[in-house]
């Protein structure tokens, strides 16, 4: 019983279509709010309400038609429903109003939730034309009061002008509230959304600069930091070391324990190396067995030490499946007014002069 009470009262499930969803929930609200509206002016006409005999037949031909257009909505006939509720209000409103005679009465106001109802569903012509037809039906019924073609008017006040206000207060209220909620919902999913796409672009462009094997930053983030770390030590005298480091055989080492023992001594070496360099220093995979790290602050005493303690460390370690593997290390720090290349030339062949000095050496480029 809850549950079909729960069911009557929400809107209708609208597959697919996001638009048409939201006009069902709008005309949903507006079908249920009129259908209130009706129950409460017929209540307070019971009440003690001074309105004519005929004006109540009105009233529940008006609330039965209301009822007629839920079930037209809930039958996936939004537009019509739509319509139909603009159309009954409007006429329904303006045949009571001729009826009471005399637009002098809280009911001439209800056309003000008639043109936001229309504003609601069908946007800034609905908007328009309600005004524009609520504006020429109160003309119209000042020409016919003044005109004598209304029945007498009866001015008395009484409890019904206070329900009747009060309904259109509450209407306009909740229509207001609910296309807010509409608004706030679209604006929350919106910046959802946008925090995704911002998260996916964040990942992509991560992607995009590392290693995807070892996971340190790759060839390409490597040679767009170091132009500017360059320029910055250059600027502001500071030492910028660079060190170039190979594994020794390592094609020998592919071949005797198979190209995934090698990748994952490649893996576990850069974690190895990763973990004892400072913060800023930047370590990439230059490429093949070849990796690159640029040290900030970092004269080439400091460089050779850190290189001779990583030499070690590669030595004392025992990779998985391969056992010990070496490598060699080529190391320069930056000259005052030194290019890009001049510097790597330096560091490559420094590397170059320790895999010909036997390998599993450190060599600081002249
Ligand atoms: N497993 C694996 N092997 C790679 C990868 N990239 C390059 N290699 C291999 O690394 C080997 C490098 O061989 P070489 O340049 O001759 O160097 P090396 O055998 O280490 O000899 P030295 O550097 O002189 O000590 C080649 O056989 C490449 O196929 C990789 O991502 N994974």
């Amino acid at each position: 019983m809850k549950h079909a009470w729960r069911r009557w009262l929400a809107p209708p499930a609208v597959e697919g279509d996001e638009d048409k969803r939201r006009r069902a929930a709008v005309v949903n609200t507006v079908v249920l709010g009129s259908i209130a509206f009706m129950l409460i002016v017929l209540l307070g006409m019971l009440l003690g309400g001074k309105a004519p005999r005929s004006v109540l037949w009105m009233d529940v031909g008006l609330l039965a038609a209301y009822v007629l257009m839920h079930r037209l909505l809930h039958r996936g006939h939004v537009g019509l429903a739509a319509m139909g509720l603009t159309l009954i209000g409007f006429t329904g409103l303006t045949l009571i109003n001729m009826r009471l005679g005399t637009i002098r009465t809280p009911t001439a106001s209800i056309y003000l939730f008639i043109v936001l109802m229309a504003g609601a569903v069908f946007q800034l012509r609905g908007l328009l034309t309600a005004a524009a037809a609520s504006s020429l039906a109160v003309l119209g019924l000042i020409q016919a009061e003044n005109a004598g073609l209304l029945p007498r008017p009866d001015y008395s006040v009484g409890l019904m002008q206070w329900v009747t206000y009060t309904a259109l207060f509450g209407l306009a209220s909740f229509l207001t509230y609910q296309g807010n909620q509409v608004v706030r919902r679209a604006l929350a999913r919106a910046e959802a959304e946008i925090e995704q796409r911002k998260l996916v672009e964040a990942e992509l462009s991560r992607i995009a600069i590392t290693d995807a094997l070892t996971g340190v930053w790759n060839r390409r983030h490597f040679e767009q930091t170091i132009g500017a770390e360059r320029a910055k030590a250059q600027r502001h005298h500071t030492p910028l070391s660079l060190l170039l480091f190979d594994v020794d055989h390592f094609k020998a080492l592919n071949d005797q324990f198979g190209h995934q023992a090698g990748d994952q001594v490649l893996t576990e070496l850069a974690r190895l190396v990763g973990r004892s360099l400072r913060d800023g220093d930047v370590l990439a995979r230059w490429g093949g067995e070849e990796f690159a790290v640029i040290l900030h602050h970092c004269p080439a005493a400091d460089a050779l030490r850190l290189a001779e303690k990583l030499r070690g460390l590669v030595a004392g370690h025992a990779f998985d499946r391969v056992g010990t593997v070496t490598a060699s290390f080529g190391v320069a720090e930056l000259q005052p007014d030194e290019t890009l290349d001049a510097w790597f030339r330096r560091v490559d062949l420094a590397l170059y002069a320790a895999k010909s000095g036997g390998r599993n050496a450190v060599r600081l480029g002249a």
